[in-house]
């Protein structure tokens, strides 16, 4: 009787709808009809467990231990809901469906016991942190883990943004596979701002949605739980540990079960007590010989957060919060898709750490900087290899980005942690071209003013820098990320400012796009598919059919630009399959190469970078590295040569040999030429707007790359000569006290 009254109010809500979403009720109510109708038989752990009724024998069985909302059929079986339809709230048709909370009768309960003590399991402790709390708590979850005698394997604790390469290892696949006996345990903070929890709840949802994989992968796991800190005064009612929540939920509807509560700790009211609390509640879960149920009457908490009411078991639901429903209920949750985060907000850490770092932050997503050749510069001391190499004055060069966001976690790269990550869509509020051009100028002018009363200024110099002539888009993050890139060059070429764009290879739709610019670089930091995952624990599975595609588009469309390809060594990692290199040449035929030791910028403990300074090659290395690449590209038939070199950044340049004019390397830019032949309209290439190379800068010259006119700067000197000069000071005071 139930089920035809079921099955005629799907046929109802199919008919008289035209939405998506009734549609979706009607498959949903189709679904419930379905479940009702199958056997009492539950499977866990792929074994059919006879179900006996429960005889309330356990006082565990009050304890949400389930997993939430959608649980796989295979293990659970939905209970039978009780759904009419009735007018509501006095207003006018169709359409109030009332239907009752799933009965929680104990007969109807199904009780399984797990085949697995937990206590067997592999637990994984994940946690992310920006100011390092939730590092600190996910220690001491692994200490009390480690410490328990009984546990068989050791807890492994792993950092999502540093440790895990690849959430798909773990979060689209699990470790082990369908055998493995794995708990995941999560400690995670919540941010209003953006940070690396949108990004890896963001992976969770993908997977959900991905109708290509599986849509329950999470239910070999044996369990997992999640402990949320937060800050319940700035941070109220529902925003409060609101990413640990969400967390929980899409465990949960990837299959996963939960095995204990989300834990909502303020750490600034409770702190690591409250933290220390859970620790010990679900340690003696692990300890506790009873076996854990699941309870299938249990609701979705989302059910029970959607504000509907509540009248004598029954759940009253107007058709046109229907819609609401189902979004809180299925493909999108509460507060996730309509808030639209800033990729760099005033008020989080990666602004503090940027801002700390000398970066002016423009806007909400991008940033400028000036290097420390532009400072060089303006005192008359050396520029840095693109002035050898290219031309280019250091103190007429701003360095930016519009995107300080990025999809690789390069080991060289010192943001991890605090970095801005997604895979290939922008997912942040975006700042037109001109705010960003106009607050890029802005905040590099503001820099320059400040080396005013520098010693060492030269004033000619100085007065120059306030007219930018040459802009780096490369600094940090990914600047072809930005959606308006093709605007944002064009607004520096009528001002005549050339652009050179750095792009790391991962995005070939862009990449296509993408108008003229002066000179485009690509990054190749590794010439093997392992090497580069090691390398750049790049964020897209994908990430080496995109490089090879990205080669591609250099040969093909973007042949008529100037391309370079910069290749960082980093021994120990890159720098030896020399013939893998040669193939990527091979494969996109860039203008240049340009080859450059990695620069140290940390140890691993401070911020997550791997490199020490054994990965750090020596400029003897890179030269043989560079002789290597073009002889093997010579005895291959390609026509390229070593041209120029920049000892002091440790930087060599490898040519094509259109570059060598008669007898003369060319690879400097006539700039002029190149916003001339832009603007006349006609179509030019790399080799229309070259310069000659200064001999100073050429390949085995004896000045390698300094400029004679500027002054070579020799700290250590400097302060040998500082010293001596305070040395004598000091002698001069006690000769003139000796003498009163
Ligand atoms: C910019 C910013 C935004 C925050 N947003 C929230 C929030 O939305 N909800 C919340 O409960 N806590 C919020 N917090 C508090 C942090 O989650 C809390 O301090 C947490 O302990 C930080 O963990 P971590 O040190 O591991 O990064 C925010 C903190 C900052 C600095
Ligand atoms: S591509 Fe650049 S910004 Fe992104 S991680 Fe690598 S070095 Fe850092």
């Amino acid at each position: 009787m139930l089920d035809l009254a079921l099955y005629s109010l799907a046929g109802a809500i199919y008919l008289i709808s035209g939405g998506r979403w009734t549609i979706a009720l009607a498959g949903t109510v189709l679904y419930y009809l379905h479940q009702s109708n199958t056997s009492k038989k539950v499977v866990t752990n792929d074994k059919p467990i006879k179900v006996e009724k429960s005889k309330k024998e356990s006082p565990i069985y009050a304890v949400d231990f389930t997993s939430s909302s959608v649980t796989p059929a295979v293990t659970t079986r939905i209970p039978r809901n009780k759904v009419t339809v009735s007018r509501g709230k006095g207003r006018r048709s169709p359409k109030v469906i009332k239907a009752t909370r799933p009965i929680s009768e104990q007969d109807d309960a199904t009780l399984t016991r797990s085949a697995v003590s937990l206590l067997h399991s592999q637990i994984y402790i994940f946690y992310t942190t920006l100011t390092g709390s939730s590092q600190r708590v996910a220690r001491k979850l692994h200490e009390k883990l480690t410490n328990l005698e009984d546990l068989k394997n050791k807890p492994k604790l792993l950092s999502l943004d540093d440790d895990v390469d690849d959430l798909e290892e773990y979060f689209m696949k699990t470790p082990g596979g369908a055998e493995s006996k794995n708990i995941y345990l999560m400690v995670l903070p919540s941010y209003e701002t953006d940070s690396p929890i949108d990004y890896f709840l963001e992976h969770l949802k993908e997977t959900y949605n991905d109708f290509r994989v599986d849509k329950y992968p999470l239910r070999s796991l044996l369990g997992f739980a999640v402990l949320g800190l937060g800050d319940s005064e700035s941070w109220k009612g529902e925003q409060f540990c609101y990413q640990a929540r969400l967390a929980d939920r899409w465990l949960g509807k990837l299959g996963a079960r939960r095995l204990y509560p989300v834990g909502q700790v303020c750490m600034k009211y409770e702190g690591e007590p409250k933290a220390q609390d859970w620790i010990n509640g679900f340690s003696a879960l692990l300890c506790d010989d009873e076996p854990f149920y699941i309870d299938t009457n249990e609701l979705d908490d989302s059910d029970a957060e959607d504000g509907s009411e509540d009248v004598d078991g029954e759940t009253l639901v107007d058709v046109e919060d229907m819609g609401d429903i189902i979004r809180k209920s299925g493909a999108k949750t509460a507060g996730e898709e309509q808030n639209v985060k800033q990729m760099v907000a005033k008020d989080s850490p990666t602004f503090k750490s940027l801002t700390k770092q000398g970066y002016t932050i423009v806007g909400s997503h991008s940033g400028v900087k000036i290097c420390r050749w532009t400072k060089s510069a303006l005192r008359g001391r050396g520029s840095c290899y693109k002035f050898a190499f290219y031309g280019i004055k250091s103190h007429l060069c701003m360095e930016t980005t519009p995107s300080l966001a990025c999809s690789n976690k390069c080991v060289f790269c010192w943001r991890h942690g605090t970095n801005p990550v997604a895979k290939s869509n922008w997912r942040w509020e975006l700042d037109p071209p001109e705010k960003v051009f106009e607050g890029a100028l802005q905040g590099h002018y503001q820099k320059i003013k400040q080396m005013r009363g520098v010693p060492g200024i030269q004033m000619d110099r100085f007065e120059e820098a306030f007219k930018v002539r040459h802009c780096a888009l490369s600094l940090v993050g990914e600047p072809i990320f930005y959606p308006h890139i093709n605007e944002f060059v064009e607004l520096l070429h009528e001002q005549h400012i050339s652009s050179f764009l750095v792009c790391n290879a991962q995005h070939p739709d862009q990449l296509a796009n993408l108008r003229k610019v002066t000179q485009l670089y690509v990054s190749i930091d590794a010439p093997t598919k392992g090497d580069l995952k090691k390398v750049d624990r790049p964020l897209n599975g994908d990430f080496w059919e995109r490089l090879m595609s990205c080669l591609n588009i250099l040969k093909t469309k973007q042949s008529h630009q100037r391309t370079v390809f910069r290749l960082t060594l980093v021994k120990g990692f890159n720098m030896n399959d020399v013939s893998g290199y040669a193939d990527m040449v091979i494969a996109a035929q860039p203008s240049q190469i340009e080859v450059k030791g990695a620069t140290f910028c940390g140890s691993s403990n401070a911020n997550g970078n791997p490199l020490t300074m054994q990965n750090i090659p020596f400029y003897e290395e890179c030269k043989q590295f560079v002789q290597n690449l073009t002889n093997e590209l010579k005895a291959r038939g390609y026509k390229y040569d070593i041209a120029a070199e920049h000892a002091h950044s440790c930087c060599i340049l490898i040519a094509h040999e259109k570059f060598m004019i008669n007898g003369k390397w060319h690879t400097h830019i006539d700039y002029e030429k190149f916003f001339q032949l832009l603007e006349s309209g006609t179509e030019f290439t790399d080799i229309d707007y070259v310069k000659e190379t200064p001999s100073w800068a050429c390949w085995g010259s004896e000045e390698a790359g300094f400029n004679p006119l500027d002054t070579k700067f020799d700290r250590k000197a400097e302060k040998l000569k500082k010293k001596a000069e305070r040395e004598e000071k000091a002698n001069r005071v006690l000769e003139l006290q000796t003498a009163q």
